[in-house]
């Protein structure tokens, strides 16, 4: 275990909670440009640890709420910046349409715990009307699937549901030696910002979808999606397609053209 100090406090850096701490101020400032948040936005950052990034947030933001798990880390950030709001707790517990109810669209930028990446991002995918955009610093390698072209090895089901329903922007790579403790991996910083409008009708039927039509990358569109769905009105080329050919568009107009088989 490493510990890590910093300005008195010392924690025993937990690998369950993605305890990599930045050491680098260009990359935080560069991330709090790029998200885009103004001085009078409701600003929400996700696991501040020791302070990296919202030492740069507080001096930009009004308005800015923190959310950390770790009771050492919630403590200091309080005494550090008793200006702001601090929630201690888990972050996938948190209703953020409810925050953003008190006032317009939230700006959400964290370096988030690498253990529940996936966690998050569908978190903020079910909340995707409460924010106007996400900043959010992650592994290198779900960056980069994130923000998939189709018909590449990452191109996938994280791809597809994501940028249905936002636009998905990797902003720029970090490297793991402006961390303590040093991860094992590179990181990347990739901004979410949801599309004004959904594009399918029904988006849990979408995920679902997209989930059966991924189920077996190597099959193809009709292998993986005969079982489950009515694809009559489908052309039978394109069902001899794997899904990782066709682009969100391609995917979207396939499921409104198919029905759910009753069960
Ligand atoms: C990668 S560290 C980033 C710390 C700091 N923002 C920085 O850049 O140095 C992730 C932070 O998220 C916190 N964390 C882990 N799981 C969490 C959860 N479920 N909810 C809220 N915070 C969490 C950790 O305690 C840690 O402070």
């Amino acid at each position: 275990m490493i510990n890590v100090e910093y300005k008195h406090t010392q924690v025993a850096a937990k690998k369950k909670l993605g305890q990599n701490f930045l050491t680098d101020r260009n990359i935080t400032r560069k991330t709090v440009l790029l998200s885009g948040a103004k001085p009078d936005d409701q600003v929400v950052e996700i696991g501040p640890g020791f302070g990296a990034l919202t030492r740069e947030l507080v001096e930009e933001c009004h308005n800015l709420t923190v959310i950390e798990k770790d009771p050492t880390l919630a403590t200091f950030i309080r005494n550090e910046y008793p200006q702001i709001k601090v929630i201690e707790g888990d972050v996938l517990t948190i209703n953020f349409s409810a925050m953003a109810q008190a006032g317009k669209p939230l700006q959400i930028l964290g370096n988030i715990p690498y253990s529940i990446t996936s966690p998050i991002l569908f978190h903020l995918l079910e909340h995707r009307r409460a924010f106007r955009s996400a900043t959010l610093m992650m592994q290198h390698e779900v960056a980069l699937r994130l923000a998939a072209k189709p018909a590449t090895k990452e191109y996938g089901i994280l791809a597809v549901q994501m940028q249905a329903f936002c636009k998905v922007e990797y902003l720029f790579k970090v490297s793991r030696k402006v961390f303590k403790p040093q991860p094992k991996v590179e990181s990347a910083v990739i901004k979410l910002t949801p599309h004004a409008t959904d594009p399918a009708l029904d988006a849990d039927g979408f995920r679902r979808f997209v989930r059966i039509a991924f189920h077996q990358r190597r099959k193809t569109l009709l292998n993986n999606l005969k079982e489950s769905y009515n694809l009559e009105l489908v052309d039978s080329n394109k069902l001899q397609l794997r899904a990782e050919a066709l682009s969100i568009e391609e995917l979207l107009e396939l499921f409104s053209l198919i029905k759910t088989k009753s069960e």
